[in-house]
């Protein structure tokens, strides 16, 4: 439980499956008058857990609305920890409207926002923040790899480690202010207790750091590995762009300067989250916008996980780098200048020609990045609160003999607090709003 934060008395409603036409539309219904919807609607509710098929009726004009699979599901043993109901519906838009109206004429029920499902479950404690994070990351995940640490997430991998981390934060915390008691008495030696602690604090505050030591493996690979395209004015950025993302993104031309902004584009290669970004052909120029753009390529390139610098085969191989970001080597146009720049990696777009190369060497490049194993930390915000822990858990490992206990419990308050913050057991109300509502309705 959260107990800080009211739980809702309102019952929501919604549609738990996409928009449009389908074979079966499921409506979702969380609260109190859960139970009186299905009276009102059913005609009672079913033996709990089954689905049941029930004539659906508006409860004003007791008109006939559809013929549906009916659930009763009383809480708190529910996905929202309150009594729920679920109507599977046939998937006719006009149906689905007639029993949405239905629904908000009972009383206390009304339609659902984004994410306020899973809003409830999170403060009925069904689930805690890393979770709720896992659910809106499953829902997003675009590839293979990003489904499956999602589902990590989702299952509790993180929340778990981290609620383990904190009953030991917990523990500590009551050790030190047990020393706070006992030092007025004097019949305890301090400096054992002080070694005993500061022993613990050093190798609860390592297992966090080397969680954090991660290379930002979970986080890379929720934001995708990115691949910036740079070169001079027609070195064919754009064309190589859509060649490898099989899609015509970019505008081509041979007139130079013809990119000005930044054109990204998300793929899947084997499983793994790439973005491809297109950018302006870096030269001097007078021309305003092209300058907005070749500034915007620098800056694109200084975020890249990898930049292709493109240089065309039948023109000379430019010597100087493009910072100290991974880099490979591309010659393009190789149809052009056959034999051109050997020992670089040669590709056609118009041949096809080194393009598969291309491809796995970019996929090498992100399947190294994202490493081995799974990652814990799959968000800036764990990665702040596990790194404010482990600076209080430090300085509590450090304290030197003598230390006031009363500052070292402080800090193991602290740690304590911040280990809590990432299941979301504490200070998290102003960033519930940002992430429940990145989610769909009906979730
Ligand atoms: N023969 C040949 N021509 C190519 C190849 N790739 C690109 N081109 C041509 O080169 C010219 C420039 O291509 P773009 O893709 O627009 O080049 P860019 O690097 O995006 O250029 P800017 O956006 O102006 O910086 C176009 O006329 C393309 O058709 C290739 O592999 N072979
Ligand atoms: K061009
Ligand atoms: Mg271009």
């Amino acid at each position: 439980m959260t107990p800080s934060l009211p739980t809702p008395t309102d019952t929501i409603f919604a549609p738990a499956s996409g928009f449009g036409r389908a074979a079966v539309a499921v409506v979702r219904i969380s609260g109190p008058a859960a139970g009186a919807a299905l009276d009102r609607l059913a005609g009672g509710r079913p033996e709990p857990r089954r689905l049941s098929l029930r004539r659906l009726r508006d409860p004003a004009s007791h008109e006939i609305l559809d013929q549906a699979l009916v659930a009763w599901l009383p809480g708190p043993a529910t996905a929202t920890g309150e009594d729920m109901a679920e109507l599977h519906l046939h998937g006719g838009l006009a149906v689905r409207a007639a029993v949405l109206r239905a629904l908000a004429s009972v009383p206390g029920c009304r339609p659902a926002e984004a994410g306020a499902f899973s809003r409830r479950a999170f403060l009925n404690g069904r689930i805690d923040l890393t979770e709720a994070e896992g659910i809106a990351d499953l829902i997003d995940a675009e590839t293979e790899a990003q489904r499956v640490q999602a589902l990590r997430q989702l299952d509790g991998a993180l929340g778990r480690q981290v609620a383990t981390w904190r009953e030991t934060g917990i523990d500590l915390l009551a050790g030190a202010e047990a020393a706070l008691d006992f030092a007025d008495e004097g019949d305890v030696d301090a400096d054992d207790l002080d070694a005993a602690l500061s022993g613990r604090a050093a190798a609860l505050r390592d297992a966090i750091q080397g969680a954090l030591a991660d290379g930002r493996r979970g986080e890379r690979l929720r934001e995708g590995f990115c691949v910036v395209l740079a070169g001079a004015p027609n070195a064919g950025k754009s064309t190589l762009l859509n060649a490898l993302s099989g899609r015509d993104a970019a505008i081509v031309s041979d007139i130079p300067g013809t990119t000005r902004d930044t054109i990204e584009v998300r793929c899947d290669l084997g499983g793994l989250p790439v973005i491809l970004v297109d950018t302006a052909g870096l030269r001097a120029t007078e021309d305003a916008i092209e300058a907005e753009g070749v500034k915007r390529t620098h800056r694109r390139i200084r975020s890249a996980d990898l930049v292709l610098h493109l240089m065309p085969a039948d023109g000379p191989a430019v010597a100087e780098g493009l910072g100290d970001i991974p880099t490979l080597r591309i010659r393009t146009k190789s149809d052009l200048a056959p034999g051109a720049g050997e020992g670089a990696l040669a590709v056609s777009a118009v041949t096809g020609a080194g393009l598969d190369a291309l491809l796995d060497a970019v996929q090498a490049a992100a399947a190294a990045s994202f490493g081995q194993g799974d990652a814990l930390v799959t968000r800036e915000r764990h990665r702040a609160a596990l790194t404010r822990a482990a600076g209080h858990l430090d300085r509590v490992a450090a304290a030197p003999a003598g230390f006031p206990p009363e500052l070292i419990a402080e800090d193991l308050r602290l740690a304590v607090r911040a280990l809590g913050e990432v299941g979301g057991h504490v200070g998290v109300e102003e960033m519930l709003d940002r992430l429940f509502s990145g989610f769909c309705i009906g979730k």
